[in-house]
């Protein structure tokens, strides 16, 4: 079986903007993937790309094999997509909004009814189905949105900040539910702010910044990647911060507290106990804590200029072609 998602160098522009810098990412059949990065990173661009909402400036993107453009069809009935914006239409009763989804893309009217129904159970919202989206709650709308998603019955379902501003019961659900799709086979990419979240669900995540790569990792190995911090408390306080091995990447003294910044703090922890013993010092209390996954991201995202690159010196706002496409297709995308 082809990867889920397979791009190679995908370049996405905006006019002069480059959304998409040469990005090459697999996501493997069955797997939880992360796609983590600071606003504007190209994650929902990355999306749009996929799903045919946005047309691939260059490079390749395949789904399931197929390629998203020549193949659009084939690629975009394999995609289950809960966006991040409510793009709903507002006129219908929910079920026959997800009747409608299942109809375009050639599930027939009965089949399409009874999946409406399951699908509406399944998130939580089957009383309200014959409610129109603008009478839901904000929660509501988001388990709509999913359930839209699920009514083709993915192999790949795309959630794109899925949890944005719902409360922490529904955040539950979701997770809960999406944990169960994943479990049962249904491979999902998803897009998040909440590290927490990725760190929970994802098996392994895509960190991006200004439409590139930053890197591909498994959250503990990400964890791995940050330095840990010991602190020391001394029974009294030296005048300096006392003077380490080559372990210490950086030490600093505050209050009779010495912190002492280390690769691992469980290894480097005995060493540097003998080496304030043997100086003298006599210790109170230790405390060693590991760098968060979310230190670790801003690190690899931290960028002096948060504006994304632009192949080309004019900045204009007047919409690019694209731009007007994407719009139509948006559009359709809610209706269907
Ligand atoms: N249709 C469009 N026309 C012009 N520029 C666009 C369009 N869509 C996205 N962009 C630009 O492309 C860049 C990437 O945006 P994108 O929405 O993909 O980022 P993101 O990582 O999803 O951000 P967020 O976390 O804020 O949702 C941004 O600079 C954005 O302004």
């Amino acid at each position: 079986m082809p990867p889920a998602i397979e791009t190679t160098d995908l370049v996405k522009e905006y006019g002069d903007l480059r959304a998409l810098q040469e990005l090459s990412l697999t996501v493997e059949e069955g797997e939880f993937f992360g796609l983590l990065g600071p606003n504007g990173a190209g994650k929902t661009t990355f999306i749009n790309t996929l799903v045919g909402l946005a047309r691939k400036t260059g490079g390749e993107a395949r789904v399931f094999g197929h390629d998203v453009e020549a193949e659009y069809q084939e690629a975009r009935n394999a995609i289950g997509l809960a966006p991040q914006e409510f793009n709903v239409d507002r006129f219908f009763p929910i079920r026959e909004v997800l009747m409608h989804k299942a109809g375009y893309h050639g599930i027939p009217e009965d089949e399409a009814a009874e999946r409406a129904d399951e699908v509406l159970k399944r998130v939580g919202i089957y009383d309200k189905r014959n409610e129109r989206f603008d009478w839901l709650s904000g929660g509501m709308k988001r388990r709509l949105l999913l359930a839209r998603a699920l009514v083709t019955d993915p192999d790949l379902l795309i959630l794109d900040e899925p949890t944005a501003g719902v409360d922490v019961q529904l955040r539950h659900d979701l997770w809960e539910l999406v944990t169960e799709l994943n479990e049962e086979g249904t491979t999902v990419l998803l897009t998040t702010h909440y590290i927490e979240e990725a760190e929970r669900l994802c098996d392994r995540v895509a960190i991006m910044n200004e439409g590139q790569k930053v890197t591909v990792a498994t959250p503990d190995d990400l964890k791995t990647r940050g330095t840990d911090t010991i602190t020391v408390r001394l029974e009294s306080s030296p005048a300096v911060a006392p003077d380490l091995g080559e372990y210490a990447h950086e030490t600093t003294l505050e209050d009779g507290h010495l912190e002492v910044r280390v690769d691992d703090g469980g290894s480097t922890a005995p060493q540097l106990l003998h080496d304030l013993e043997a100086d003298g010092y006599e210790i109170a209390d230790l405390e060693i804590s590991r760098t968060s996954l979310e230190e670790i991201f801003v690190d690899l995202t931290r960028s002096e200029d948060r504006t994304v690159t632009r192949s080309g010196a004019s900045e204009t706002d007047e919409p690019t072609e694209d731009e007007t496409d994407d719009g139509a297709a948006r559009e359709q995308e809610g209706i269907a």
